[in-house]
Parts: structure tokens; sequence; C-alpha cells
């Protein structure tokens, strides 16, 4: 690392000492299960314990993660964690399903998100980041922005621009006053859940949120139904709602995919999709603000391209920053993978129906894999010192046959809007006052993030 490499150190959870007794878990796993980590998770690279749910073991070693989430990947599922907090909204999409289910459909949309078809989106990306921008009207002074809604609202009008052609029902406002209510309420471990307590015994907060379900059910569903009789008239748009209701299984028996399926697969690319691209963005631009020098190349940065397809490769400090701020802070900190069979990982014995944790929180922030794991970086992802890191030791998109399908889009997203927005302002903390990690399906900030915006005076004309 030089010289003149940034030494921010953003604010970090305390790390427990001790071991957690059933009652303090629960309400930990409830409220926030980053507190449930403790120093020896980042120093040591399997934890084999009883946990109170039972015998779990937390992988770290990279050789450990790639054994479960690839080389293994057949012998270990999701297990029903995940399927009982998420699955009221997702049940049948990507995220959720296993077996060949999953496989179909994996076959029939995996073309539609490489790079190479994600780059057919850049123009519309970069229109929708723009607007946004311009909505700010910098240039009538200083404006402190509520940075989670801004990012959640940009993010998901360019889900909706790109993927349905803005044919949503509802405004974005709407949906993502649903999404918090059910991320804050409904999408949490309930400590009945932990203890395996049967589905007839009502969570209270997946009661609470049952609207929320509804209210993006119905929006969706319609939205399909709605394109399927506009493709049956010849007239639909280009766009991934066509495609993938126009998709077949060429590999297999040439069907395509349901309604339904269509349905809880666009619900899962709003879910999994635009919260985690929003927190990223909102990361990013937390520690811009702590990191002058950081922040001064950035700029210089943005304004040499020029919003073509092609200079997005030229952008390597954006992509560095940015996967820094993944690293720093995960949108999905944890991943739960259950054993179907007997297994042993790095000579720790793993027994059918046992949990394994990966936890890209932890891997990411593990001592024994980065040098001054706390501290932001951002040189550690430029092209010449990339190669030095373990494809398995950086884990924000997952990894093996389940790694997120939407990765390429999502870096694509987070670096023009980043962009778009150092071409136009200088992002200000406004408070010494950092905002704090909070793990509620996705990583968000404790309190709201507010940063300034201020209209950038060293650009030519300005
Ligand atoms: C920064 C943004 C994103 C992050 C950090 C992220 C992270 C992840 C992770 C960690 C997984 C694996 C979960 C597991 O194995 O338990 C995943 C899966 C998935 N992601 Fe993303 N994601 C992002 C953006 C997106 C976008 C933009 C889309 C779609 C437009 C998307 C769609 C999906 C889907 C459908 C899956 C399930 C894939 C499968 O199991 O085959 N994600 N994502």
């Amino acid at each position: 690392m030089t010289a003149a490499a940034s030494t921010f150190r953003p604010w970090t959870p305390p790390r427990r000492t001790e071991r957690l007794s059933l009652l303090p878990f629960l309400w930990q796993s409830w409220r926030d299960p980053l507190a449930i980590w403790g120093e020896a998770h980042f120093q040591e690279l399997y934890i084999s314990g009883q946990s109170p749910l039972g015998r779990s073991l937390v992988v770290s070693d990279p050789a450990g993660v790639r054994h479960v989430l690839t080389d293994s990947a057949a012998n270990y599922v999701k297990g029903d964690l995940q399927r009982r907090v998420l699955g009221p909204m997702l049940a049948d999409g990507l995220l959720l399903t296993e077996g060949e289910q999953w496989r179909r459909a994996r076959r029939i949309m995996a073309p539609l998100f490489t790079p190479a078809h994600t780059t057919r989106t850049v123009e519309a990306m970069d229109r929708v980041c723009r607007r946004r921008v311009e909505g700010w009207r910098l240039q009538h002074g200083a404006r402190v922005l509520n940075i989670d809604s801004e990012m959640s609202g940009l993010t998901f009008d360019i889900l909706s621009a790109t993927l349905f052609s803005d044919d949503l029902d509802g405004d974005a406002a709407g949906f993502e006053k649903a999404l918090n209510h059910f991320l804050a309420v409904g999408a949490r471990i309930s400590p009945l859940d932990a203890l395996k307590a049967p589905d007839w015994i009502p969570r209270l907060g997946r009661v609470a949120s049952g609207g929320d379900a509804r209210f993006f059910k119905e929006r969706v569903n319609a939205l399909v139904a709605r394109r399927r009789a506009r493709l049956e008239q010849g007239d639909a748009p280009d766009d991934l709602l066509t495609a993938l209701l126009s998709a077949r299984d060429e590999e297999g028996d040439g069907s395509g995919l349901s309604n339904h399926e269509v349905a809880s697969n666009i619900l899962t690319f709003i879910l999994a999709g635009h919260e985690t691209t929003a927190r990223t963005l909102g990361w990013t631009l937390h520690l811009i603000s702590r990191d002058r020098r950081v922040a001064d190349i950035l700029k210089a940065e943005a304004d040499a391209w020029d919003r073509s397809a092609g200079g997005l490769r030229d952008l390597i400090w954006h992509r560095a920053v940015i996967e820094e701020a993944m690293r720093l802070f995960p949108p999905a900190p944890a991943m739960i993978r259950q054993a179907l069979e007997d297994d042993v990982i790095g000579g720790h014995e793993v027994k059918a129906g046992q949990s394994v944790l990966i936890a890209p929180w932890v891997i990411h922030r593990h001592e024994k894999l980065w040098a001054e794991p706390d501290a932001f970086h951002p040189e550690r992802f430029l092209p010449e010192n990339r190669k030095s890191i373990d494809r398995y030791a950086w884990l924000p998109f997952s990894g093996g046959p389940r790694i997120c399908i939407g990765a390429a889009f999502a870096m694509q997203e987070a670096i023009i809007a980043l962009a778009e927005i150092l071409k136009a302002a200088e992002v200000e903390a406004i408070t010494p006052v950092e905002p704090r990690p909070i793990h509620q399906v996705t990583l968000r900030s404790s309190r709201t993030m507010r940063l300034r915006l201020r209209a950038r005076r060293d650009q030519p004309g300005a």
C-alpha cells in the first residue's frame, strides 16, 4: 500500500468477548444479528459450536467457503430460516427455490443478466441517474439529503426503467414505504423461527407486514398480466420483463416461465436488487464524505467519463471504491446453508441437517485475510492489487452456482450513479457522528443517513 493511502476507519460495532446465553442470543438475532459476532470470529477461520440454534459451523476460511458454495454446492441448501423470513414475499423466486425448479429458472434467466446483455441498459441507467441528480437542484445551494431514501428511490427507478419500462402502477415512494416496513417489521428473525416453532403459531412481525406483501403481489401480478396481453397484441416494449415472458428453456423441454414464476422473480429482483444496491451506494457516499483524497480522485475520473458504455471500463477507482465499500459494509452480511449429508469442511465434521454460516461481514474484516481489515483502503481493489485477493475472501455477491445473478447489473448501476453524483456534487458529512450499521436482512444504517451535497465549483464553467 502506498504512503499516501487513506486511513479512515469507519465506526465498527463492538465485538463480544463472552458467549451469549439463549435469551440474549434470541433478542440479538431479532434486534441486530451483527451483535452476535465475537472477537474470536474475526481471528479463527472455523468456529464450531453448540449455538442456541443447534450445532453450527461458522466458515471463514476461503478454501472452506469454496467447498460449501462451489465444490460441494449440491450438498448445501439454503435451509428453512431464509425461507421463513423472506418466503411470504419471494416464495417461488430464484433466491429461495432449490433443485430442478431453481436450475430451470436460472437456465432461462442467466442469458438476460450477462455483462454483454447488461451493457444494453447503460443509457437508460444514466438517464435515470441524471434526472435524479438534476432533481436535487444543487445550483440553488447545498442540500442535506436523506441518503437512504434518495438511493432507494434511485435504484428503484433504475430497476423500473430497465426491467419493466416504468410500467409498474404506483409510485416509488409507495413501494419504498411498503419495503421499509417489511424489512423493519416482517423480515426479522423471529425467536419462534430460531426455535423452529411450528408454522401455525403466528409470528407478530409477519402478521403486521402481511399488508406489505399483499401490496407488492397485487401490483406485480397486475403488471405481468398487462404485459402478457401486450405481448399477445405485439406491442410490448423491449425490456427485461418482455424477455422474461418470452424466454424458453432451450436446454430443457422448451417451456417458458409461468405468470406466477415471472411475478415471483420480479418481486425477487425488486427486493434483492434495489435495496442491496441502494445500501451499497449509501455506504460508498458515507466513506467518500470522510476521505477528501479519494473524493478528489473520483471526481477527476467522473469528469473524464464521456457517459459511454465503453468508457465505464476506465472508471477503475469508482469500481475499487464501491468494492471496498461492499467489503466494509456487505449489503448481505450473512448466508446460511444446511448440509444434506454428513461432510467434512477443512477437517471439521458437519452432520446432515447441521447449519453452516458464511458471513461476509466476518470474512471481509477477518484478521487473517486482510491487512488493516477495518480501514478504508480502496487501493486493494485497483487492478494491480486485486489479483492477490482470494476469490472466496470477498463475497458480497456470494459465489458458486448460486452467485448473485444481478452482480454485473448492480456494479454497472452503482458505478454510473456514483459518477453522475460526483460530476455534479461534493459529498460532505454533516456531523462527526458516523452512521452505524445494523443487520436487517440487508446492512442498513441504524439511523437515517444524511449527507450534504454541494454543487461543485471546480468544474469548467461552474
Ligand atoms: C450490490 C447489489 C447486490 C448485492 C450485494 C447482492 C447480493 C446477493 C447475494 C449475496 C446473493 C446470494 C444469496 C444467498 O446465496 O443466500 C444474491 C442472490 C441473488 N441476487 Fe443479488 N445482490 C445485489 C444486486 C442484485 C440485483 C441488481 C439483482 C437483480 C436485478 C439481484 C438478484 C439476485 C437474485 C435473483 C439472486 C438469487 C440467485 C440464485 O439463487 O440463483 N441482485 N445477491
